[in-house]
């Protein structure tokens, strides 16, 4: 067990709750007083407001609504327990170091972040508090595995994700799920009445409110349109009302009409809902034959087999100042009191799914796990990106796909601003560019259409699609997105194959066969029968006995599937084996 201290400050990101928390738990064991803050980091806004550096910057902005909701959620939350937030508006690389002075902190607790300048920010923010004698405590909590944890046999990382998953699933234990428990000793501190740090740029006292939306320079963009629910509270709501259908997932997850998928991304994006706790549940379901093993052994992966010597934890996290006791209790150490063999659930709003025993139905099992597969694959791109970090220069995973001249010039142009706007006469592709722009979500499944639509139909850049999903995903997250897009581009690490081109009327057809996504998101067909509604061509003789005019109501096809298909191929060729 590490040292104790009497100051501790937990700085929060992407982890914003109070219960199952790696970097909260640590600190409450490890400290006598805890003050918990939140830095809205003008190095992350700026960028989303400037259009000089960002071609889709906007002021109205649901990730920026959704953080300031769920602050004061957790606020409110944190208050009840003798707490509360310090939230700053400032460059968080210099705000923390002040802060943890200006409190008197000896250790900033953190939960870790894989993308590379978030990784860089903390080396930053480590080696300022080492300077002043302060140390950073960085604790594994948004993954079960991360970093090298799962390596192969012969000691590369997993680029294939059915052999990754194996490992994760056979490397599972109830330690690396089991609960960080937020309750003490150490106890919550109310922010100090006390005045803005020295060189703040942000003037406000330390326990000012949470600054209001326009202060950070956003307006509101209307979280209701998505039915996002922000905070703890909402991620409690949307888990309850998913799990009682996670045992039809794998039957419906692919019908976008249907509410068959969890909805849970934004908060797992932003640590609304624990990771721990949703594996928890999908086990509690069946998922995985329904238990982890009771402790990390000696196996054929690395997991459990970490050398947790300062030296190497050091290296490991680029020169931070990692606290290695802390960072050895986030792992399965035998006195870690986070460690428990068996799984308790605690108070953290998924105790009923938790403890609901195994379903018998194998049906229903099937559905758990093919959901904790999903999350999974989450894990997988971020240990593709703490890896392979050039992706996050731009780089195609594949190196040869870099060969590849993409469409440019005024056509690209007006073909990507009518993917952008859902205008590509492509039924399935816009109507869900339609959910997307008005709602920031969009079904996984159509996700893939039209990333395979901008790409392959009209052999656009994949990373001006990932750019434009970064700008307008309520769930963005880099290691996702990127893992996404790479994938539909056939660049990616166990991407579809280059040839693989997907017809978009087929995708339609088989994922909305009566059309009730389609005649949703886009009224102007209301009146298309069903089973003309999916193919441009033959969308265009039932648009006209229906009194609908292509190019007025609804627009034509910009592209010809069939021709664009040969283009593609050819375009494609050039990462042929020489
Ligand atoms: C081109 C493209 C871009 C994408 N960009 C993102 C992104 O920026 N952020 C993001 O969270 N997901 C992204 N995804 C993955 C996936 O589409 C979303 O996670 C999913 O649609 C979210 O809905 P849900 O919460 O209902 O998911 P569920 O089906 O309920 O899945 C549960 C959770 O598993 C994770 N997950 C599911 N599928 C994937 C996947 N393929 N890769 C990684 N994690 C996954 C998510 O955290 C999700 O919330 C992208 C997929 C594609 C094809």
């Amino acid at each position: 067990m590490a040292d104790t201290h009497s100051t501790a400050l937990v700085w929060l990101r992407r982890d914003l709750r109070d219960h199952d928390h790696a970097a909260l738990a640590a600190a409450l064991r490890q400290a006598q007083a805890v003050h918990v803050a939140f830095v809205f980091d003008t190095d992350i806004l700026a960028p989303l407001l400037d259009g000089a550096r960002n071609a889709f910057a906007s002021t109205r902005d649901r990730r920026v609504e959704f953080i300031r909701e769920s602050l004061a959620d957790l606020d409110a939350a944190l208050r009840r327990r003798g707490g509360g937030l310090i939230v700053r508006h400032a460059r968080a690389v210099d705000e923390i170091p002040r802060l943890a002075a200006a409190l008197g902190a000896e250790v900033v607790y953190a939960n870790r972040d894989y993308e590379p300048a978030a990784v860089a920010r903390d080396d930053a923010v480590g080696h300022a508090l080492k300077a002043a004698g302060r140390r950073l405590g960085i604790l594994r909590d948004q993954v079960v595995f991360d970093r090298d944890d799962l390596m192969t046999g012969s000691g590369r990382f997993y680029s294939v994700f059915t052999p990754y998953s194996k490992a994760w699933r056979r490397n599972l234990t109830a330690e690396r799920v089991a609960e960080r428990r937020c309750d003490g000793p150490g106890r919550f501190a109310p922010p100090p009445a006390r005045p803005a740090p020295d060189g703040s740029a942000d003037p406000r006292p330390l326990d000012a409110p949470i600054p209001a939306l326009a202060d950070l320079g956003f307006a509101p963009a209307g979280l209701d349109i998505g039915g996002l629910a922000p905070g703890m509270t909402g991620a409690a709501r949307v888990l309850d009302a998913f799990l009682p259908r996670i045992g039809r997932y794998d039957r419906t997850r692919d019908i976008p009409h249907l509410d068959a998928t969890s909805r849970l991304s934004a908060h797992l994006r932003f640590g609304t809902v624990s990771l721990r706790g949703l594996v928890r549940a999908a086990l509690a379901h069946g998922a995985n034959g329904g238990e982890p093993r009771a402790a990390d052994g000696g196996n054929s992966d690395r997991a459990g087999r970490r050398d947790n010597s300062p030296a190497s934890l050091a290296a490991a996290s680029g020169g931070a100042a990692t606290d290695p006791a802390d960072d050895a209790g986030n792992d399965a150490s035998p006195d870690d009191d986070a460690a428990q063999p068996a799984l308790d659930l605690g108070d953290t709003g998924i105790a009923t799914a938790g403890r609901a025993t195994a379903p018998a139905d194998p049906e229903a099992r099937n559905g758990a796990d093919v959901w904790l597969n999903e999350l999974i694959w989450r894990e997988f791109y971020f240990q593709i990106l703490h890896h392979a970090p050039r992706i996050a220069d731009g780089a195609a995973f594949k190196p040869e796909y870099d060969r590849i001249r993409w469409a440019e010039g005024a056509e690209a142009d007006a073909h990507f601003a009518a993917w952008c706007e859902g205008r590509t006469g492509y039924p399935i592709v816009d109507a869900a560019m339609a959910q997307f722009n008005a709602s920031g979500f969009m079904h996984n499944r159509l996700r893939m259409v039209v990333a395979s639509f901008l790409v392959k139909d009209l052999g656009i850049d994949w990373r001006r699609g990932e750019a434009y999903f970064a700008a307008r995903l309520n769930d963005f997250d880099f290691a996702a997105n990127n893992g996404g897009w790479q994938w539909c581009a056939s660049s990616g690490c166990d991407a579809q194959p280059w040839f693989r081109i997907f017809n978009p009327s087929s995708q339609s057809l088989k994922f909305d066969p009566e059309a009730r996504f389609l005649r949703h998101w886009l009224p102007a067909l209301g009146k298309v029968p069903a089973d003309a509604i999916h193919d441009p061509l033959r969308l265009a003789t039932a648009a006209r006995r229906a009194g609908i005019r292509l190019g007025r109501d609804y627009p034509a096809p910009i592209v010809e599937h069939d021709a664009a298909r040969k283009l593609t191929l050819e375009r494609y060729a050039v990462v042929k084996k020489e």
